[in-house]
């Protein structure tokens, strides 16, 4: 099922290019700013975004995002906020591949097809919830296919080859590679056992989906380290999250435009391979 992440990848692969994925928290600082945000890192070449929804448990989450979504939290944000934040992501940016990261329970609570069908009507393409696992992910698949949503699943390193073959099988828009065993964060240098997860969760996908890596992930020198070892996108969240921390306005939202454009730069896949 063709949408926004498919194309997107599939315009870029035509150009021997890689997609630059990015983390934001929606209503972090506040949901005027969010926006903003992502309006930069587009700007400076950002191809999909991660529209993180705050919530209370985010277990797989690094202190950089607790901080954050806590922060969001208390200012108010809610999911359907986070929708709205969405929506008006679309509207100035038709046809940026939008999809919404959080956790199961948010749309458990919600009504899990409800939930997806009003994340749909405010533009967003897919989901990824990294404590959905791909065994018991048969409703959340059958109504995601039922609304032409994208259902991003997680494998790890350490991922068996029979649990990774279901990964595959199940998994569209990309299959989302954690690289490093642990939570999220940026790291100052990666392991040759990621190296090795990238080229053996490439084999497995064969082709048939594109293979994103994220955590830890914050220099162009780590992006090329992960395409060169195969990866058809990187994805950053907590440096991302990190310097809208430490600084704001005008020179925050400049940063970031820099940050994403020297991150984009990186993006290219090498003809050797
Ligand atoms: O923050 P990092 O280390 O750059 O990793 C990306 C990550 O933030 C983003 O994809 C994400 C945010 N929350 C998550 C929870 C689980 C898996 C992934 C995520």
């Amino acid at each position: 099922m063709p949408n926004r992440i498919t194309e997107k990848f599939g315009e870029l692969a035509g150009r021997d290019k890689c997609a630059l994925i990015c983390y934001v928290v929606a209503g972090y600082p506040d949901i005027k700013t969010s926006e903003q945000v992502i309006d930069a890192l587009v700007k400076g070449g950002a191809d999909i975004i991660e529209i993180g929804i705050p919530f209370s448990d985010p277990i797989a989450d690094g202190p950089t995002i607790q901080a954050a979504s806590n922060s969001a939290l208390k200012r108010g944000i809610t999911p359907e906020k986070a929708l709205q934040l969405a929506k008006s992501v679309r509207k100035k940016h038709p046809e940026l591949p939008l999809l919404a990261m959080t956790y199961s329970n948010i749309l458990v609570h919600a009504g899990m097809e409800k939930f997806m069908s009003r994340a749909k009507s405010c533009g967003i393409d897919g989901f990824i919830l990294p404590d959905m696992p791909v065994e018991e992910a048969e409703s959340y698949s059958a109504a995601a296919s039922k609304l032409g949503l994208a259902t991003v699943f997680l494998a790890s390193p350490n991922t068996s080859e029979v649990r990774l073959k279901k990964i595959v099988d199940s998994t569209s828009g990309f299959l989302y590679l954690v690289s490093v065993f642990g939570i999220t964060g940026a790291r100052k240098s990666f392991e040759d056992y990621t190296l090795n997860a990238v080229k053996s969760v490439k084999q497995a996908a064969s082709g048939r989906v594109p293979v994103a890596v994220g955590f830890g992930i914050s220099t162009p020198a780590h992006a090329k380290f992960m395409i060169e070892a195969g990866a058809d996108a990187v994805i950053v969240g907590s440096a991302i999250i990190d310097m809208i921390a430490k600084s704001s306005g005008k020179k925050m939202l400049a940063g970031l435009q820099e940050f994403a454009r020297s991150m984009k730069k990186a993006c290219k896949k090498s003809r050797t391979r």
